[in-house]
This record gives C-alpha cells, sequence and structure tokens, in this order.
C-alpha cells in the first residue's frame, strides 16, 4: 500500500514548513531542523483563523473546534492536524478528509491520567469530598456525613480500551473487583486483566456499586446511560464520567442524584465545555465536577506535546505510519484497479462486527485471481470490523496496528480456483472464551463491474447487494414463511429491496436475507423472531 507524501524532500530543504499550535500543552523543543514550529498556549479563536493561512500544519487540543469554517479560514496550504490527545470529537473528520487533509491523535499519552482522575473522582464522590469542602468553607463544621468504602465492592467499567485497563488495575489495587463491559474487545484481554465480563450493559448495571464509563462518544455511546440504566444501578451506587459529555445522559444524572438513588457522582465532562452558569450539574447534591482536566498533568502534557510534534512533522515527511485517525491512502492505480473489492471488504468486516463482535482470529480467503495484489483488502476488512468501535476512527493507515493491540489475529489464504465466481473474498471470525466453545461467523462476496455483492452468508449461498439494513432470518424450509414475514413488514410499511434464500438441504435449515430500506424498531424485530415460522433473526447494517 502506498501512503502519500505530503511533501517532498526538497521542498522540506527548501522551505521551512510551518506548524502552529493554538492550544495549551508542553511542546517540548520547538527546534527542529527544516520547520518553524508556533507554540501559542491558548490562541484566541479569531487570531488562530486568521493565522492559519501561513501554517502547514495545526496543533490543537479539545478547546480548538476544528469546524468547516477553520477549514475555510485555512485555505490550501494546511495539509496536516494533530490532536494532542484521544478524543477527535472537536474535529469534523468527514470535512477533514474530503479538504485531503490528514489528522493525527496522541492515544497513548494521557491515559494514566485519565484513568488516575476517574478513580479520584469515585474515592471523592464515595467520601463526599465537594460537600464536605463546601461546608466547612461555609462554616459549618459536619462530622455527621458517613461515606462508603470501596473495599470488596464492585466496580463495573463501560469501555475496556486504554485507559478502562488502568482504571480497572488500579481498582483491583483498592480490592474492588472488576467487572466490564465491551463487546468489541477478545476474551483474552479480559482474561489478561483478570476482569469478569459482562454479557450486556443492562447485566453490568444490575450487579455493580459503582459504575464508569470510557468508550468514545459515538453514534452507540451517545445516551447510554440514561434514566433507564441509572434505574438499573442499585440504590446507593456511585457514577462517574471522565469520558465524554453525554455518554451518561446529563438530565438523568441530575434526577438520580436528586432523588437520592445515587449516592454521589463525577463528572469531568460537559456536553457543552464550559457549561452555562445554570448547567444543572452545578446545583446537584454530592457531585464532584472538575473541568477536564483528565490530560491535565505535568507528565501527560509533556508525553503529549512531544508525541504529537513528532507526529505532525513526521507526517509533513510523509510518514503517517503512527497516529493516523482519517483518509484512507492509496496510490491511484490500486484503487482502480480494486475499488470495488477494498468497498466489499470492509462491508463483509462492517457485517461481521455486528453478527460475531470481539473475534480473536480473522481469516480471509481470497478465492480466483484479482487484478492487483488483493492485500489491501485485508486492511478494508479490518476497518470494517472494527469501526464504531473506538476514538481512533480504523482507516487503511492504522487499521492492521489496532487489530494487533486489541489482540485479533490475523490469517490470509489463496486458492487459485474459485469456481462459482471470478473473485470471491471470504471473511472468517472466531470468539470465544479460552476452553469454552468458540464460535464463528462468516460471509463472503464477490463484486460485479464495481459494485459488491455478498455470495455467501455462514453456510449458506446467497446474491443480494450489500445496502442499508440487512434482515438475516433462518427457520425451517417449509411453505408460508417467506409470506408470512413480507406481510408483517408489509403492514410495517417497510419496502424490502433485495431477497435471497438459501438452503442447507429440502426441508431442513434454510436462511433468508432481505434488504430492507429502513430499520427496524427492537420491538418489530422481537415480533418478527416471535413468528412460529422463524427461528432466528438479526439485523445488521451495512
Ligand atoms: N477526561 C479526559 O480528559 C480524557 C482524557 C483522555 C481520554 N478521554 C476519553 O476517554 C475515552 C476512552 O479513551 P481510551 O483512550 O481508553 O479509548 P479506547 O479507544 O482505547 O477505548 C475505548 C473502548 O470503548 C469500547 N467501546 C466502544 N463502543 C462501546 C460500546 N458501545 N459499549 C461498550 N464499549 C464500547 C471500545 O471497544 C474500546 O475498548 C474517550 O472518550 C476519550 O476521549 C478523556
Ligand atoms: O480526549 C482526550 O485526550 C481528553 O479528553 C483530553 O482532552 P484535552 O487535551 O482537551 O484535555
Amino acid at each position: 500500500m502506498t501512503v502519500p507524501v505530503l511533501t517532498s524532500p526538497d521542498q522540506v530543504a527548501s522551505t521551512p514548513l510551518r506548524v502552529l499550535i493554538c492550544d495549551e500543552m508542553n511542546p517540548g523543543d520547538l527546534h527542529h531542523e527544516g520547520f518553524e514550529i508556533d507554540y501559542e498556549g491558548n490562541l484566541p479563536r479569531e487570531e488562530t483563523l486568521r493565522r492559519l493561512p501561513e501554517y502547514d500544519a495545526l496543533i490543537t487540543r479539545s478547546r480548538t473546534k476544528v469546524d468547516r469554517e477553520l477549514l475555510a479560514a485555512a485555505g490550501e496550504r494546511l495539509r496536516v492536524i494533530g490532536r494532542g490527545g484521544v478524543g477527535v470529537d472537536n474535529i469534523d473528520l468527514e470535512a477533514c478528509s474530503r479538504r485531503g487533509i490528514l489528522v493525527l491523535n496522541a492515544p497513548e499519552s494521557n491515559n494514566v491520567s485519565a484513568a488516575e482522575l476517574a478513580i479520584m473522582h469515585l474515592l471523592a464522590a464515595a467520601r463526599g469530598l465537594t460537600r464536605s469542602d463546601r461546608k466547612t468553607r461555609a462554616g459549618e463544621w459536619d462530622r455527621k456525613f458517613l461515606g462508603v468504602e470501596l473495599k470488596d465492592k464492585t466496580l463495573g467499567i463501560v469501555g475496556l480500551g486504554r485507559i478502562g485497563s488502568i482504571v480497572a488495575d488500579r481498582a483491583q489495587g483498592l480490592r474492588l473487583k472488576v467487572v466490564a463491559f465491551d463487546p468489541y474487545v477478545p476474551e483474552n484481554k479480559f482474561e489478561r486483566l483478570g476482569v469478569e465480563r459482562a454479557a450486556s450493559l443492562d447485566e453490568l448495571l444490575t450487579q455493580v456499586d459503582f459504575l464508569t464509563v470510557h468508550t468514545p462518544l459515538t453514534g452507540e455511546t451517545q445516551g447510554m446511560i440514561g434514566t433507564r440504566e441509572l434505574a438499573l444501578l442499585r440504590p446507593g451506587s456511585i457514577v462517574v464520567n471522565a469520558a465524554r459529555g453525554g455518554i451518561v445522559e446529563e438530565a438523568a444524572l441530575v434526577e438520580a442524584l436528586k432523588s437520592g438513588h445515587l449516592f454521589g457522582a463525577g463528572v469531568d465532562v460537559f456536553v457543552e465545555e464550559p457549561p452555562t452558569p445554570d448547567h444543572p450539574f452545578l446545583g446537584a447534591p454530592n457531585l464532584g465536577i472538575t473541568a477536564h482536566l483528565g490530560a491535565n498533568t505535568f507528565e501527560a502534557q509533556e508525553r503529549v506535546g512531544a508525541e504529537i510534534v513528532g507526529r505532525v512533522l513526521a507526517a509533513l515527511h510523509g510518514d503517517v505510519s503512527r497516529g493516523a485517525v482519517n483518509a484512507p491512502a492509496l496510490d491511484a492505480r490500486t484503487l482502480e484497479l480494486l475499488g470495488g473489492h477494498l468497498d466489499l471488504g470492509e462491508k463483509l468486516g462492517r457485517i461481521l462486527a455486528q453478527l460475531l463482535p470481539g473475534a480473536h482470529d480473522l481469516e480471509v480467503t481470497f478465492r480466483g485471481e484479482f487484478a492487483a495484489d488483493p492485500a489491501p483488502i485485508v486492511t478494508a476488512a479490518l476497518v470494517g470490523y472494527l469501526s464504531g468501535s473506538t476514538d481512533e476512527r480504523p482507516n487503511m493507515i492504522n487499521a492492521r496496528a489496532l487489530a494487533k493491540e486489541r489482540g485479533l489475529n490475523l490469517a490470509v489464504r489463496e486458492e487459485q480456483d474459485s469456481p462459482d465466481y471470478q473473485t470471491e473474498v471470504v471473511v472468517k471470525v472466531t470468539g470465544g472464551a479460552q476452553g469454552e466453545k468458540q464460535r464463528t461467523r462468516t460471509v463472503g462476496g464477490t463484486v460485479f463491474g464495481r459494485s459488491p455483492r455478498l455470495t455467501r452468508l455462514r453456510d449458506y449461498r446467497v446474491e443480494l447487494a450489500p445496502e442499508g439494513f440487512i434482515l438475516i432470518a433462518s427457520n425451517q424450509d417449509r411453505p408460508g414463511a417467506v409470506a408470512k414475514l413480507s406481510n408483517l413488514l408489509g403492514t410495517w410499511g417497510i419496502n424490502i429491496a433485495g431477497m435471497a434464500l438459501g438452503r442447507a438441504q429440502k426441508g431442513g435449515q434454510a436462511l433468508f436475507t432481505l434488504t430492507l430500506d429502513d430499520g427496524l424498531t427492537p420491538e418489530q424485530l422481537q415480533a418478527i423472531r416471535d413468528l412460529d415460522v422463524i427461528d432466528s433473526a438479526f439485523l445488521v447494517r451495512v
């Protein structure tokens, strides 16, 4: 795979490349040959916008919103944006990609500090720190308050990534039992960390005394802890959010504190930062607040500065192997030859991520003759399999490294013969706890012209355009099943865009796959599962 060379060596030698750091960090040594780095700390936004056209790269933290306005102000010169930290939700990645701007982050540098802050919030809430501090300052010597011990209690972690894992380790040091919910992480990571795996979020919530969230803010995690979820927690629980504002719904959290259902809470992050003076958090009882300080330690900012400056300078020299968040980068010729297959690989990966997340093995089989080295199709399948579960936005540059970090083993097989199609790509994932029965899921596809087609789902042959929503239903092969299902979809006004039937043998288990123009509500999916002619049904989004 070829990555874009952002700057030719001649250019580097003749004109210094200019980098603007507009947010506060410890940028370390600013003298690097061939570069001019301006560190401005908290540069006012209008100044950033005014000066940006003179720079090749911009380095920010979460304070600076990299939106369309900023990109428009930047003009043509800006080619790299470095985020000194993990979360890139302040950056419009789509707009950056469209303008050909590479976005990098520094996800390794501040995770210890963020994890320690989460533990601090847990302890502070358990012992009523903010309440006692406020009262004592106001002249009230209140020694009646009774806190709770952490020892022998259970901590629930949502998101067992870099920070969640460190929190688990520190919590075990405090003699807490740790249970986590993270469907995207393989079993061996739970085993290595000595953390019990919860099969679902609800299962986690009902068995913990304390809850802390450490996921990125995605469509799936936004509001994932709301009124219903908080009610599932035991009375007297404590909730911590040092990840992103809105993962725990703000109004629901305030309500649960006011009603006394929660003993306390700690937050480091808000939906809108800084919060307005009338924000309901500010009057909520036993709620410890910090001003998005998770990464604010001397140590973290020293590491963040060195890491992001190093990555940005390397990228300006054409090395985008570390920290790339956006921009799949293949040369035009490979894209031309493999384009449809890359799209296919990503779609197969995305389908498998929904059928069997958290796998430990992913195997890709290539059948037939491909117009170019098919290796990038493996990367595309990884992009699809890993997307939606990490802040790092898997792409063609970082997907293999992310897979390695997650303990996802890769295998590739090539078969010369492709009996049914000119080429076929089959992707199989395997997951499950060590010593337990392993589950596998297989999907396959081919390309007609430049359009991907599904050719195989589990052990069944299908032929379907993988688009929109795919309903996968299995039943005993007998008359009437399709009619009952399509009638039901018809009563909900849901249009069937395509359909494929497959069966292992006459009268045996059959699988039908329908592509739908719209999704289904959980109730509609349940109604399908309840049909007497259906054994199981899943909906995947491609
Ligand atoms: N407060 C701060 O200053 C501060 C500092 C650093 C990071 N952060 C935030 O902390 C969060 C975690 O960072 P990280 O570096 O550990 O990220 P990470 O990508 O290493 O880990 C995130 C984990 O969340 C899991 N996940 C994703 N979607 C999920 C879902 N729907 N349900 C359960 N688990 C899910 C992923 O599988 C992954 O293991 C991010 O939101 C980041 O922005 C905050
Ligand atoms: O995502 C992150 O890295 C943290 O939220 C830290 O953000 P900050 O660099 O703006 O403190």
